[in-house]
């Protein structure tokens, strides 16, 4: 089953509105494949989507990087998917390793969030990875494992999620993984996937790489069969990140 390339730019607190400005300003221009060939989704922080939605090319869209875990009420400084939905953007990125690792975020509480993301609707980027030292102990399975059965456990329908792959290790480290390492991780997810929730689900549903992604490694990373495009950190404030979309092309 073809599966459309994903490429996500997150990027995180960072950003100014001018900065956002000069940035949206080279995104708009860049002569990029079609939306039939790839999905191109940026989250910028909470406060300046409005406007980076305003000045956005509309073939490209505009995700939130967290949510809360239910409805909207007296939860100071959270953010409830009713309010991303009020604001029409299709995606929300949930299980982002700085979320696990540094705000403490457990498996349970993101399938919460992302239980509730999907039944308002939005479409969740739900990423998923094991740490250094979890990879060095030959668990990095068994890690990847836990965090998809624990959303597996709460969700039934999978056609609006994309799985990031970002080992920890990886991530704004400048030590990307190598194709033959996160195709390996790709490959076992999909299969965890074909086990445990459906062959279809698995067939489906996008599996994208993420961690120290630049335009200088991403042709390789895409030309391997489970990596269905990327979630772009660092690279992603760059005009480098318009080479990163083009990658798409290389998709086998
Ligand atoms: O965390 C990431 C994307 O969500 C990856 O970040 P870097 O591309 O900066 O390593």
């Amino acid at each position: 089953m073809a599966r459309k390339f994903f490429v996500g730019g997150n990027w995180k607190a960072n950003g100014t509105l001018k900065s956002n400005e000069e940035l949206v300003k080279v995104l708009n221009a860049a002569e990029v494949p079609g939306t039939d060939v790839v999905e191109v989704v940026v989250a910028p922080a909470a406060v300046h989507i409005p406007a980076v939605q305003a000045a956005l090319r509309k073939d490209f869209s505009v995700a939130a990087q967290n949510c809360w875990t239910g409805k909207g009420g007296a939860f100071t400084g959270e953010l409830p998917a009713e309010m991303l939905k009020d604001l029409g953007l299709p995606w929300v990125i949930l299980g982002h390793s700085e979320r696990r690792h540094i705000l403490k975020e457990s498996d349970e509480m993101i399938a919460d969030k992302v239980a509730y993301a999907l039944s308002q609707g939005l479409g969740v980027i739900y990423c998923i990875g094991e740490k250094l030292e979890e990879r060095e102990a030959g668990n990095t399975m068994a890690v990847n494992a836990r965090q998809m059965k624990a959303l597996a456990d709460k969700i039934s329908d999978w056609s609006k999620i994309v799985v990031a792959y970002e080992p920890v290790w990886a991530i704004g480290t400048g030590k990307v993984a190598t194709p033959e390492q996160a195709q390996e991780v790709h490959d076992e997810v999909r299969k965890w996937l074909a086990a445990n929730v459906s062959p279809k689900a698995a067939a489906a549903t996008r599996i994208i790489y993420g961690g120290s992604v630049t335009a200088a490694n991403c042709g390789d990373l895409a030309t391997r069969p489970d990596i269905d495009g990327f979630l772009v950190g660092g690279a992603s404030l760059k005009p480098e990140f318009v080479d990163i979309i083009k990658a798409a092309a290389k998709s086998s």
